[in-house]
């Protein structure tokens, strides 16, 4: 087991040769002094790289206080919030806390439950969420960077509603925190006309980058995971990513791979998880990797799949379909659990011959099994080994995959810190509702849509 959260593309080599690794170096160095510098695209959005030493002392101290309220006061916590406003956290909460964490006992749990509300506009999902809160006692946090984006809005002004009808006004707003934006939005100035306990997105930090901020660390604390541990584990992994010449820099080899792939055609990059608790690590990669790159007409798809759960559905796909996508794995080293095949009198099943092996055994050599196989069918493969399922591991995995993903984005020749592209959708969804000022463009959709 390593000590850190590593990078492996030993099992790529064959598609990569040597040669191009040294000539990618020359530009990944140069990506990280523009990163370092300040001097590349996007500079005003670096405020990610020193948060695990440089970050407010005082907010977190905060934190951790209404972290303590909420799970004093509440039963449940909505979360409010959509992509970087949310990801992070519910990465955090299922990798680090129970599989089942909102059904299983309170004993156990001993938190309270936490729900995710405001990532889609599904009115079944709303009106199935107040069924689940009840009568409980609950609280809020609404998290949003600009303050003005429709989804968590539209929760927020539900789930507000609710909340003062069963506490009144005034005690509403005590089970009200709100992370945005120190100045200025719609949420910033309804939380001063309110008096909601606030936390800042720093200006200078983007959503997707955003998990080390009030945004991911509120509900994290209130899961009951260790916050500070997670802030430890970046500041670990930010050490290694400043200091560490190319070679032995993690996260500068894995930037510099992926780009050496792509120049060869391979435009899709699959992260395979082989633990359920990973799927929103996964989802949070799948933004932080899309919005940054996915611009100019360029950038590397970033796709993902659970595994061993989706090679009954994807992994024909993966092993023998179109050849354009290399696979990252996230391998977990070492499972807390261990659970032993015991052997059976009568072997009906004909699993006897597994007797006295370990799921995790059986889990690994699945993923052994099949990283040669698709290494066998043209996928290359890489590894980004995690030592073990918590904290600190989690905060380096976070960090680890933020430098990675500026140097890439540089390596790209894009801003990898803006999303311009985001905006389109918003601009008709707006128009078709009939916000003020979107009069002409509504004219114009809803001809395109008669037509
Ligand atoms: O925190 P906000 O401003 O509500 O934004 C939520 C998400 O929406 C986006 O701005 C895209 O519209 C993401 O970059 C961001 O993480």
């Amino acid at each position: 087991m390593s000590k850190y959260v590593t990078f492996d593309y030993s099992a790529a080599k064959g598609f990569i040769t040597e040669s191009e690794i040294k000539m990618i170096e020359k530009i990944a160095e140069y990506a990280k002094a523009e990163l370092l510098n300040k001097t590349g695209a996007g500079n005003d959005f670096l405020g990610w790289i020193d948060l695990p030493v440089d970050y407010d002392k005082e907010e977190f101290r905060r934190i951790q206080e209404a972290a303590g309220k909420i799970k004093e006061d509440s039963e449940v916590l909505l979360v409010i919030g959509i992509g970087g406003s949310y990801l992070g956290a519910r990465a955090a909460i299922e990798f680090l806390r129970h599989s089942f964490y909102n059904s299983v006992s309170k004993e156990i749990r001993k938190t309270p439950e936490i729900y995710f509300v405001g990532n889609n506009i599904s009115s079944t999902y709303i009106s199935h969420l107040i069924e689940v809160i009840g009568d409980r006692d609950f609280s809020i946090n609404i998290i949003s960077k600009s303050g003005t984006t429709t989804e968590p809005a539209i929760a927020f002004r539900v789930f507000k509603k609710l909340l003062i009808e069963k506490y009144g006004k005034a005690e509403a707003a005590k089970r009200i925190y709100a992370t945005t934006d120190k100045a200025k939005g719609a949420l910033k100035n309804l939380a001063t006309e309110e008096g909601y306990e606030s936390f800042v997105v720093p200006d200078d930090v983007g959503g997707r980058y955003s998990v080390l901020t009030a945004v991911g660390l509120l509900p994290i604390a209130v899961s009951g995971a260790d916050i500070t541990k997670l802030m430890e584990g970046a500041q670990s992994m930010r050490e290694r990513c400043l200091n560490n010449p190319f070679a032995s820099n993690d996260a500068m080899l894995y930037a510099a791979v992926r780009n050496i792939l792509l120049r060869k055609g391979k435009n899709i990059e699959i992260v395979a998880n082989y633990e359920p608790f990973l799927h929103y690590v996964s989802e949070w990669w799948k933004q932080l990797y899309g919005e940054s790159e996915g611009k100019d007409q360029k950038g590397i798809f970033p796709a993902a799949v659970d595994l061993t759960t989706d090679l009954h559905s994807m992994g024909q796909f993966i092993q023998d379909g179109q050849r354009t996508m290399f696979e990252t794995v996230i391998n977990l080293e070492k499972s807390p659990v261990e659970i032993i095949m015991e052997e059976e009198e009568v072997d009906l099943d004909g699993l006897n011959y597994l007797a006295g092996k370990s799921v995790d055994f059986i889990n690994k050599s699945a993923m052994n099994g099949t990283r040669l196989a698709h290494t066998d069918g043209h996928v290359p493969n890489l590894l980004v080994n995690l030592p073990e399922q918590n904290e600190f591991f989690l905060g380096e995995l976070f960090y680890f995959f933020e430098f990675a993903c500026g140097i890439s984005g540089y390596i790209l020749g894009v801003n990898p810190f803006d999303q311009p592209g985001v905006e389109s959708y918003k601009k008709n969804m707006f128009a078709l509702l009939g916000k003020p000022g979107f009069e002409k463009q509504r004219e114009e959709l809803l001809k395109r849509l008669e037509s």
